[in-house]
Parts: C-alpha cells; sequence; structure tokens
C-alpha cells in the first residue's frame, strides 16, 4: 500500500473513532480465561453505553473444532462435521472448546484476524498464555491506534537472557502505548459462572502519552471499573502494576509446588508450609528486582495471597502437577491429557524464573521457586521439597 492511502486509511480509521465518541474495546485472546473476560467486558459495554460501543471484538486463535456427540444446549446433528472456532462461537454464542456450557453474551463477536480485531479499538484487553504474546505484538505492530490503551490479563514473567519484564511493560514497549495489569483469585470457570470473586486492576500511565482525542472519554481508573466490575465480580483499582503482575505470574510455581505435596497425599499442613514460604518468596521477589513494587499488594489485594489460596486449590497447575506425582508421569504429559489445548503457565514460569535467578547466582534465596525448577527437570524428588526449604 502507498504512503498515501496508508494515510488515507488512518485518517478515516481517527474519523470513525472521533465521531463515535466512545471506546471500542477488543480482548485479545479466546482462550478459558480470554472467553470469561470477553464474557464480562462486552456485559459491562452494554451496561455503560455513554462510555463504550456495545460490540466487543474478540480475536481467536483460528482452528478446527468438532463438537462432541451430545451437548446440552444444541442440535449436534447440525455440527456434524469440524468447523472453524470463530463460527461455531458466533453461531452458537459459546466458545465450545475453551469455556465450554457458558453461554456468552451476543455481543462478543469471534474474530480470526488480528488486524481486524483490533481495527479502531482504543481499549486492547490482552488475555492469552504467555509464551504467545511476543508474536502476536510483532503481527500487531502498526495496525493499533497510537493512542490506545491496554490492559494485560497474562499471568507470567518475561525473562530474557540478561533482564525480566511484565509483560504489560513488554507489550506497552513493543507497541508503544501505555498498558496495566488485570490479576486476581480468579478460576475462569467459576467467573464464567457468575460466582463471586475479586479482582485487582492496576493502571498508572504516566503523563507523556500520546493523547487521546478529546472527544473520548479519559481512561482512568473509573473506565477500569466500569469496564471489569460486575455484581458477582468485585473490582479493586491500584498503582502497584508490578504487584499486581508478579502476584499471578509467580503463584503459578508455587501452585505446582502445592499440587506436588497433595499428590503425595501429605495433606493441609504441608500445603500450608509451601504457601506461606511461596508467599515469602513472591514478596521478596518483587522488591528484590522491581522497585515500584508494594509488599501490601501480596497481602491485601486478590491478585496477592488470595490467588495463590485458589491456584494452589483448584488451578490447573495444582491439578497438573498432583496428578504427575500420582500417576508417575512428566507434567507435560498431564497438561496434553487433560487440559484440551489450555496451557499451564507455572511449568515455563518457574523455567524463566530459575535461568533469571541462575544467572545472577540467587538460586539459594528463592529455596521453594528453585525445588519446583529442580522436580520438573527430574533432578529433585518431591519428598526432597521439606529439607530443601528448611530454614537454618
Ligand atoms: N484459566 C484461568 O482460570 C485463568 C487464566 N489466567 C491467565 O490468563 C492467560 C490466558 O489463559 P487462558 O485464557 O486460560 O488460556 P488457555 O490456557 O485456555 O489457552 C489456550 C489458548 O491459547 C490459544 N493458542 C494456542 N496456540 C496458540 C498460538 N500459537 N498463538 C496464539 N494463541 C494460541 C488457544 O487458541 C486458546 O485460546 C494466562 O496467562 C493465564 O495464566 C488468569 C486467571 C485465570
Ligand atoms: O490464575 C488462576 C486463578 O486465579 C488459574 O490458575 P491456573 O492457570 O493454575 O488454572
Amino acid at each position: 500500500m502507498s504512503s498515501s492511502s496508508v494515510a488515507k486509511q488512518r485518517l478515516g480509521q481517527l474519523t470513525r473513532i472521533m465521531a463515535s465518541r466512545k471506546h471500542r474495546v477488543t480482548v485479545i485472546g479466546s482462550g478459558n480465561w480470554g472467553s470469561a473476560i470477553s464474557k464480562i467486558v462486552a456485559e459491562n459495554t452494554a451496561a455503560h453505553p455513554q462510555l463504550f460501543e456495545p460490540e466487543v471484538h474478540m480475536w481467536v486463535f483460528e482452528e478446527q473444532y468438532q463438537l462432541p456427540s451430545t451437548h446440552p444446549r444444541f442440535d449436534v446433528s447440525k455440527h456434524s462435521t469440524p468447523q472453524e472456532l470463530t463460527t461455531l462461537i458466533n453461531t452458537l454464542n459459546e466458545n465450545v472448546k475453551y469455556l465450554p456450557s457458558i453461554a456468552l453474551p451476543t455481543n462478543v463477536i469471534a474474530t480470526p484476524s488480528l488486524p481486524d480485531a483490533v481495527r479502531d479499538a482504543t481499549i486492547l484487553v490482552f488475555n492469552v498464555p504467555h509464551q504467545f504474546i511476543h508474536s502476536i505484538c510483532s503481527q500487531l505492530n502498526g495496525q493499533i491506534l497510537p493512542y490506545a490503551r491496554a490492559v494485560s490479563c497474562i499471568k507470567g514473567v518475561d525473562v530474557s537472557a540478561d533482564s525480566i519484564s511484565l509483560f504489560s511493560e513488554t507489550i506497552g514497549r513493543k507497541l508503544g502505548i501505555y498498558c496495566g495489569a488485570l490479576s486476581g483469585a480468579n478460576i475462569a470457570n467459576e467467573v464464567a459462572a457468575e460466582k463471586f470473586s475479586e479482582t485487582t486492576v492496576a493502571y498508572d500511565p504516566p503523563g507523556d502519552l500520546t493523547p487521546l482525542p478529546e472527544e473520548l472519554p479519559p481512561v482512568d481508573h473509573g473506565v477500569m471499573k466500569a469496564l471489569f466490575h460486575r455484581p458477582y465480580f468485585h473490582v479493586r483499582v491500584v498503582n502497584d502494576v508490578a504487584g499486581v503482575s508478579l502476584g499471578g505470574a509467580l503463584k503459578n510455581i508455587v501452585a505446582i509446588a502445592s499440587g506436588f505435596v497433595d499428590g503425595l497425599g501429605w495433606g493441609d499442613n504441608a500445603k500450608a508450609a509451601v504457601m506461606r514460604v511461596g508467599l515469602m518468596e513472591m514478596r521478596k521477589f518483587g522488591q528484590q528486582f522491581f522497585s515500584s513494587c508494594r509488599s501490601e499488594t501480596f497481602t491485601e489485594e486478590s491478585c496477592g495471597v488470595a490467588d495463590l489460596i485458589t491456584s494452589c486449590n483448584g488451578g490447573r497447575n495444582h491439578r497438573c502437577a498432583m496428578l504427575s506425582v500420582k500417576e508417575g508421569k512428566k507434567i507435560e504429559e498431564i497438561e496434553e491429557r487433560v487440559l484440551n489445548g489450555q496451557k499451564l503457565q507455572g511449568t515455563s514460569t518457574a523455567r524463566e524464573v530459575n535461568m533469571f535467578l541462575k544467572q545472577r547466582g540467587l538460586e539459594k534465596e528463592y529455596p521453594l521457586f528453585t525445588a519446583v525448577y529442580l522436580i520438573l527437570r527430574g533432578e529433585a524428588k518431591v519428598e526432597d521439597l521439606p529439607k530443601m526449604i528448611e530454614r537454618e
């Protein structure tokens, strides 16, 4: 495309946005949590028509899917061959693969093309397993509005050979926009079934961003609350993006440890010990490597201790780690067998955090994180955990 037609296209885009005076929201991701968050966001865009366009685009990593032979809500005979997941979602208003049996609002529009999904979007909600975010950001480069604002619901940390960053920072840096974070004690299936839970949104944009057109409502804590809060999903908005992101990322390592001890049938005291040590390491890690991180975020907000508790009991990392011990199999084998395409985040986070600590000679200062990594690699046994985390 020539530079004048690119400029024309951008001008048309800006004119449409400015005329609308409302935010257009896109969710990038449609897994278990991506679909549950799309449901919440779509309920709220419909509930706040003065702030948001009702339609919410949900980007779907396209795949063919065959409906199971029976379904409580659908006549499966009409879908007897595999179909595109986006077609199924838009026809049945359900993400039949990643969030089955939950009706999605009809204003959620599943979209297989990333550029189409983000076109004209002023608020982007990133919700994909963390291993895919770099490739997604590369595909989004040049496709988004320069004044778009973003929120990351991703639980993981971005580790390279010599640095560590939050995914909100990575997204912001790669796309040249601001990105906050959402994280909490939020098992997706429970949230989607509208069982009560809390979450934490961190949003603290610097003053030098590309300004929003004056016609659009400023994106502030009030807009964040309007976008995510529901009667069954209580939102607290804070400024500590590092604390919120790290709580969600690091508790996945602890949840694996908790699954390991449950796999051995060691009971609640053992699990409480693992959780206590894990919480200390989460907080220490935040304070040691992220100067803006607040200690209280780990103890007072849903994204800290509450997420640790729920994940160490009912999360996928916990379940797969427990089964791997019970069955004597590798956790990756269990993940493949029981999660139907959903992805564990704790196994890669344990590896990535270990790489970061090892490079700095700090493995011994984080005995639980290190133990989980060594057990996953088969270099230590679950039975050795108490010795590995014993204090002097
Ligand atoms: N599921 C849950 O209960 C919760 C998950 N989270 C976090 O939310 C984030 C997203 O997780 P979920 O939505 O649960 O995802 P998921 O675990 O259900 O992952 C599957 C998703 O990955 C997509 N995918 C597969 N291959 C891909 C590729 N090559 N490129 C891009 N996408 C691909 C699939 O299409 C599907 O949408 C994670 O960081 C997770 O830790 C946070 C709170 C709760
Ligand atoms: O983050 C979660 C709950 O808050 C879900 O954790 P899992 O990915 O282990 O299921």
